[in-house]
């Protein structure tokens, strides 16, 4: 792209926008100013090589290659920054039992590392397990390493993968990534991990809950193999931007070694002025960008979720329509948590040629991948995070600024095959505003899987070797779910109850699996299975903006009075009806999304094999929705609010006034009592995912809690 590197450019003086602006005047992109701001990210302090007072080992290597012809993908590898260091970075690793790399984005950490200590035999008879925070990054990472093995090798083979519903890995397995939260699932099975010779905890600095946790448990387990003379753990902590002398305290003052050079550089823009409608300036300058830049050298956008994500497409896609706009054709394609996995891979699949590609993601994204094509990242710089609020009981998912760390991963997306660009939709002093780091989710989250999960592993929360430790109100409150949930008998017990024991064996929120394992009492096994699969996947719901009352019209005949949850469910039912040649017709017919639906039905299928195990047997109540609502409310007892006011409503369990979301079949209807599964907070806190339920189940279905929790208002009142 022929960007003058020290001016300014200005979308505002492109005409271009203007004509763009008569195809929708709601959408005209806002004109946004950048500045070049040719500034790195932020390098570890760099020390001597082995400096004894800061034990940080610093190599040098400046590997700098600027656009190439296509070179195979062996002479790739070897002129990624780390292949320089592999010799010595193999010393290291074998002679410390814990070690920190660093090494700047794109060098080659994921993707080489594990295959060097695989060639040197490091670890033994073991497996190198190397966690990824999102299963987008373990699936694409495993293939890319599969496929840099050659000589017909697939995933699945040496290299393979592990996440949530999904395991391609075989006794000839040697190198497996999985998502931190499916090794943690392992651990639960084998406290000592002793399948893995090396764990590798890559993107450490994303501090996910779930790698927080394994900090903890590797250590652990490397001790206990230690004291028990079993087959060394050897332990890696990998990323490419995180606190060195944080991480170096808490695994014991071990050795932290920082690889130097870096692939391709990435020129970096600022924002002349704060844009506060970020999405538009994203499409602003997405069309500055696609104006100039050459075919093929592809974009990616981050935003902070799903709705505007699609919202975003759209606009794309309507303003791409425009004959005056110049450029090659565009291809828009989206990534967010809430797709299935096929749909989320699309994304990988090489760009056609003479076109242009442009990806709009959430931060999924952000960490491990490389998606091909990739040379300008538009960062909006929000993020969507969850946060627990011990006090209201409530988890609102929000929206927020990224951290400096994130922002820099962002970057780190463009310049991974040759020189790149990333343009911030923020000023460089909102930028220096931002925090260093994100607070781990450890600290803002709900607890209640990850208490039931230590405690699966014989451990209690509170006496934990966490890195930060998480708030103890949110651990007490964790404790105290658990108990009503009937997962432990009081809240200082260490020992989990038979049906904790059972909850423990499902991938899910411990209210879900309580969902399923009381549906044998009310008959209802089989919708259970599909409400909790539908609840646990992404939103098989297609809502275009242009065409809402169209959509609701042809929904209306699985609407249910009780409300979406049962919607859902018939909507499941009458698509399990459809003959297989006219699934997808009919789908389309009904604004469903059919990857999700079908998605949701391999979810289904997995849980249901976990309910054989527990010893179910799948029942169904027919068209008694009674039985079903009753369920629910075995799990989500702590999720019910009561009307009190005009289309207000209190939580019962710490009275927060909320409403209902417009979104939901039950707005505009006022219940006496419903239970929710989704908080969500805008300028007010709404109720997402409802269905009604009646006052007097709940001291039938939950006398304990019921004895603590009165009704806020009797009927009459
Ligand atoms: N799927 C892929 N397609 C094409 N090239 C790839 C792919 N995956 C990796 N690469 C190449 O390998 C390089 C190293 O990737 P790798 O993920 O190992 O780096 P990293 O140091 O772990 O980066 P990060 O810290 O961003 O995760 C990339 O910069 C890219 O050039």
């Amino acid at each position: 792209m022929d960007v003058d590197m020290d001016s300014k450019y200005n979308i505002g003086n492109n005409n271009k926008i203007s004509t763009i602006s008569k195809f929708q005047m709601k959408l005209k992109p806002t004109p946004i100013v950048f500045n070049n701001s040719k500034i790195s990210p932020p390098s570890p302090k760099r020390l001597k090589l082995n400096d004894k007072e800061n034990n940080q080992t610093v190599f040098n290597s400046a590997n700098n290659f600027h656009n190439k012809p296509k070179i195979s993908i062996q002479d790739q590898r070897r002129k990624l920054p780390v292949f320089e260091q592999r010799n010595k970075l193999l010393d290291l690793i074998k002679r410390h039992k814990t070690l920190i790399i660093l090494g700047e984005t794109g060098s080659g950490k994921t993707t080489q590392i594990p295959q060097y200590i695989n060639s040197a035999r490091l670890q033994e008879n073991g497996k190198i397990g190397i966690t990824q925070p999102r299963r987008v990054a373990a699936i694409t990472v495993a293939l890319r390493v599969a496929q840099e093995y050659g000589q017909g090798m697939s995933v699945g083979d040496v290299v393979g993968y592990t996440v949530r519903f999904e395991d391609v890995t075989t006794k000839k397995t040697k190198i497996k990534y999985l998502t931190d939260g499916m090794l943690l699932r392992e651990a639960i099975n084998d406290r000592l991990l002793n399948q893995y010779t090396v764990i590798i905890l890559d993107e450490a600095h994303e501090r996910t809950i779930h790698t927080d946790v394994l900090f903890g448990i590797v250590k652990r387990a490397q001790k206990i193999r230690e004291e028990r003379n079993l087959p060394p753990l050897k332990i890696i902590i990998m990323s490419a931007t995180m606190d060195v002398d944080h991480f170096s305290r808490y695994f014991n003052n071990c050795q932290a070694v920082y690889l130097e050079g870096r692939t391709y550089p990435v020129n970096v823009f600022f924002a002349v002025k704060p844009h506060d409608d970020y999405q538009t300036s994203c499409v602003a300058t997405f069309f500055k960008i696609h104006r100039e830049a050459p075919p093929n050298h592809d974009v990616l956008i981050f935003l902070t979720g799903q709705e505007e994500i699609e919202a975003c497409a759209h606009q794309i896609r309507l303003l791409s329509k425009d004959p005056d706009v110049q450029g090659p054709p565009i291809r828009v394609f989206t990534l967010y948590a809430a797709q299935p996995g096929t749909q989320q891979m699309a994304v990988f699949q090489p760009s056609q040629p003479n076109t242009r590609k442009v990806i709009i993601s959430t931060n999924i994204a952000e960490t491990s991948v490389t998606i091909s094509g990739i040379r300008y990242v538009i960062d909006g710089g929000m993020v969507k995070a969850r946060s627990f609020h011990p006090s209201t009981g409530l988890e609102v998912l929000k929206v927020q600024r990224i951290s400096q760390e994130q922002a820099w991963q962002r970057t780190g997306r463009a310049g991974r095959e040759s020189e790149g660009f990333c343009y911030r939709i923020y000023t460089r002093s909102q930028f220096e505003l931002m925090k260093k780091t994100a607070v781990p989710e450890i600290q803002r989250a709900n607890l209640n899987s990850v208490v039931l999960q230590l405690l699966a592993l014989g451990v209690h929360a509170l006496h934990f070797d966490f890195m930060d430790k998480p708030p103890k109100e949110s651990i007490l409150a964790a404790f105290e779910q658990l108990k009503q949930l009937g997962a432990i008998e009081d809240i200082d017990s260490i020992n989990l109850t038979p049906l904790g024991r059972k909850m423990a064996k499902f991938p899910l929120d411990p209210r879900f699996s309580k969902i399923l394992l009381s549906s044998q009492q009310f008959g209802c096994v089989a919708e259970a299975l599909t409400t909790v699969a539908l609840l646990s996947s992404e939103s098989i719901l297609l809502t275009p903006c242009s065409r809402r009352e169209q959509v609701q019209s042809v929904r209306q005949k699985f609407c249910s009075g009780y409300g979406d949850h049962i919607t859902l469910l018939n909507i499941y039912r009458e698509f399990n009806n459809v003959g297989k040649n006219n699934k997808r017709s009919w789908c389309h017919e009904h604004f469903i999304n059919m990857r999700n639906i079908l998605h949701a039905r391999e979810v289904r299928n997995q849980l249901e094999d976990i309910c054989k195990k527990c010893d179910l047997t799948v029942s169904s109540c027919g068209g008694q929705m009674d039985q079903l609502r009753k369920c629910l409310l075995t799990g989500l007892f702590t999720n019910v609010a009561q009307l009190y006011r005009d289309r207000q409503y209190m939580t019962l369990d710490k009275g927060q006034v909320v409403q209902i979301h417009p979104s939901s079949d039950l707005h505009g209807q006022q219940p006496q009592f419903v239970v929710f599964t989704e908080v969500v907070q805008t300028n007010k806190c709404y109720l997402r995912g409802l269905t009604t339920v009646e006052g007097d189940w709940l001291n039938e279905i939950a006398p304990e809690y019921m004895k603590n929790h009165c009704l806020r208002y009797s009927r009459d009142s």
